[in-house]
């Protein structure tokens, strides 16, 4: 495409002087006179427009479209590519949602566009100055060169002026599109309608939609204003020069294909200069927006940072290893045989400190222990500490905890003590802001981060639901069973779910049936059996279940995370029973630790959250 537009330019000075000799043998021509030599002129410059309509005319704009399409293609894989492999924890940040806003306005193809137009148009322009330098024009040229430069300086810096306002204007932009969801997405229907929200947000949305457009409008009108000066004396200047044709130095001998020749030059110089001044702000506004895109793909990935962290982790491991031979982690001086913590008060909150006999008590030694039956997974966490970006202070403080292969664990606490926070820690998609999150194999070797995700599953409260077939959505664990109709009917099943069609769409809005909030959860459990995960994470997996479906999923649990390790998270205390070991969580710090028993009996923060809880059924 950049050729043919490159190609077109040679013509232009052909095409005048062919008009200037078409008129002069009008001009010259008698009746008398033989036809043919003017229209051979005639049909060249006939033949000239066709080439440059017909032949360039049509391959250009086919050579856009595809482009076009090429480029938006190509700037989509880029970013959702770079959006995947990006850390949850900038995913989830707002400066980074509008980044990745901002990132997807350029437009590869109009930056390739813009380039190839501003070279053709600075070629068109020296051509076009060589034919007014040919009639020793240069007093005017130069003038017009000066107002086009000055109008190209004062556009480019409104132009910047105008998309600085655009990034401080990305925030509220966001908020907008959150209030348009709100309002027009199924989720959010229920509640808008029954609490009459409608108008109100509406109202809200139309408030800073209104405000945006003001600001932006004021802005506008102020960079119109600066650009009138130069607009002005251009488009002055430009008047002049044709209206004063006659006047120029050396006039009185040019014949009329002179005249036309100068006129349409200087015309088509005014219009040139005109687009290439449009041409290098719009170039400027993509170098801006570009600058955006890169400093998005720059962003640092999730397997970068593994990588690092990998390696100062092996830095470490060895002194490490001999700190822990030292001070083993907070509690670990009184072990079971199995290895499982024993029950103490870890905070001196209650009257009873790890110090001065915070332990109460032994957990259970069989546990659900195994060695290495199905390659276990065995897990120590010193130290850690996150918090969110922008947080004024730490979501998870300190904590020391460990896993042994096959335990069973119960996560508890009230409402944002960060039970969510360190399941998302545990399987790698936050990164800690302190502390070492370590993963070993039975036989204590070290396991990489991408071998400890293959070794994990989970189930979320807010999983995710994929509105394509039923088997599409089992399969999600393990793709290579795709295709297995009994293994995934045998999972389902498993998972309590009566839904056993696997080719049946699911999603009202795709046509298909609408499983319920339970019917849900029942599936994206199937799909974590269907994955051989030696450590399975349930963060409130029972949140959506009937009392008989809770019950179910529990004796499930017991029995798909048998010889495995598992993390519990609940808040219903009963199921926490089910443990090999609780451990309790407040305002991100473990204050608790043990079994059921044992810590009802140590009477602490589980106690009195359990005989609260139980006061209900009694
Ligand atoms: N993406 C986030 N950005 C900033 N703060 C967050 C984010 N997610 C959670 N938090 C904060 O971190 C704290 C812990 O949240 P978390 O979801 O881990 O708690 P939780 O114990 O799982 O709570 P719940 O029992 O209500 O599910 C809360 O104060 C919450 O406001």
């Amino acid at each position: 495409m950049a050729a043919f537009m490159l190609l077109s330019v040679p013509f232009t000075p052909v095409e005048l002087w062919l008009v200037k000799s078409l008129i002069d043998r009008i001009q010259a021509w008698t009746p008398l006179m033989p036809l043919g030599p003017m229209m051979k002129v005639a049909v060249g410059l006939a033949l000239l427009m066709v080439m440059n309509n017909i032949v360039f005319g049509v391959p250009i704009p086919m050579a856009q479209t595809r482009l076009m399409e090429i480029g938006t293609l190509e700037e989509q894989r880029l970013i959702i590519g770079k959006t995947s492999r990006l850390p949850l924890k900038d995913v989830e940040a707002p400066g980074v949602k509008d980044m990745r806003v901002r990132a997807m306005q350029i437009s590869l193809y109009e930056i390739c566009h813009t380039g190839v137009g501003l070279l053709r148009s600075t070629i068109q322009l020296v051509v076009l100055s060589a034919v007014l330098l040919a009639y020793g024009q240069w007093i005017p040229l130069i003038a017009v060169y000066i107002s086009a430069l000055l109008l190209t300086v004062v556009s480019g810096q409104t132009a910047g002026k105008l998309e600085g306002l655009s990034r401080k204007q990305a925030p509220n932009r966001r908020l907008l599109r959150h209030y348009a969801d709100l309002l027009t997405k199924r989720t959010a229907a229920k509640e808008i309608r029954l609490f009459g929200l409608g108008r109100l947000l509406s109202e809200r949305w139309s408030d800073l939609s209104a405000r945006q457009a003001l600001e932006t409008e004021d802005a506008v009108r102020a960079a119109e204003l600066r650009k009138l000066g130069p607009e002005l004396l251009f488009a002055l200047l430009g008047g002049l020069l044709l209206s004063l044709l006659v006047l120029l130095p050396g006039a009185s001998a040019w014949s009329a294909g002179d005249f036309t020749l100068l006129f349409l030059t200087i015309t088509m110089l005014l219009s040139e200069l005109n687009g290439w001044s449009g041409q290098a702000v719009s170039l400027r506004r993509h170098y801006m927006r570009w600058g955006d895109f890169r400093a998005y793909m720059k962003l640092e990935e999730e397997t970068d940072r593994q990588r690092l962290r990998a390696s100062v982790a092996a830095e470490k491991q060895g002194g490490e290893a001999a700190l822990r031979e030292e001070r083993p982690f907070t509690g670990s001086e009184d072990r079971g045989s199995a290895g499982f913590p024993r029950a103490q008060i870890l905070s001196g909150r209650i009257g009873a400190s790890a110090e001065d006999g915070g332990v109460r008590g032994a957990v259970s030694e069989t546990g659900n222990a195994v060695n290495g039956a199905l390659g276990s997974m065995r897990l120590q966490v010193s130290g850690l500490r996150f918090r969110y970006p922008g947080a004024a202070c730490d979501t998870l403080n300190g904590l020391d905890l460990a896993i042994p292969p096959g335990c069973r664990v119960a996560l508890v606490g009230e409402n944002g003590s960060g039970k969510s926070t360190l399941v998302k820690l545990l399987a790698g998609l936050y990164e800690p802001t302190g502390g070492v999150i370590e993963w070993s194999d039975g036989q204590g070797e070290r396991l990489s981060a991408e071998a400890v995700r293959m070794k994990q599953s989970a189930v979320f409260q807010d999983f995710m639901r994929l509105y394509l077939t039923l088997r599409d959505n089992v399969a999600l664990g393990n793709m290579a069973l795709r295709g297995e109709d009994a293994i995934l009917r045998q999972k389902l099943q498993s998972s309590g779910s009566r839904l056993l069609e696997l080719d049946t769409q699911l999603g009202a809005a795709f046509g298909g049936m609408e499983p319920s909030g339970g019917e849900w959860q029942k599936i994206v459990t199937a799909r974590t059996l269907l994955r051989d995960a030696r450590f399975v994470f349930f963060d409130e997996p029972t949140a959506a279940l009937d009392p008989q479906a809770e019950k179910d999923a529990f004796d499930m649990f017991l029995q798909v995370t048998e010889g495995r390790s598992a993390l519990l998270v609940t808040h219903r205390l009963g199921a926490a029973k089910l443990a090999d070991v609780i451990y309790v969580l407040k305002q991100g710090r473990l204050i608790e630790q043990g079994t059921h028993q044992e810590l009802l009996h140590c009477g602490g923060e589980y106690s009195r959250m359990f005989r609260l809880q139980a006061s209900w059924y009694a």
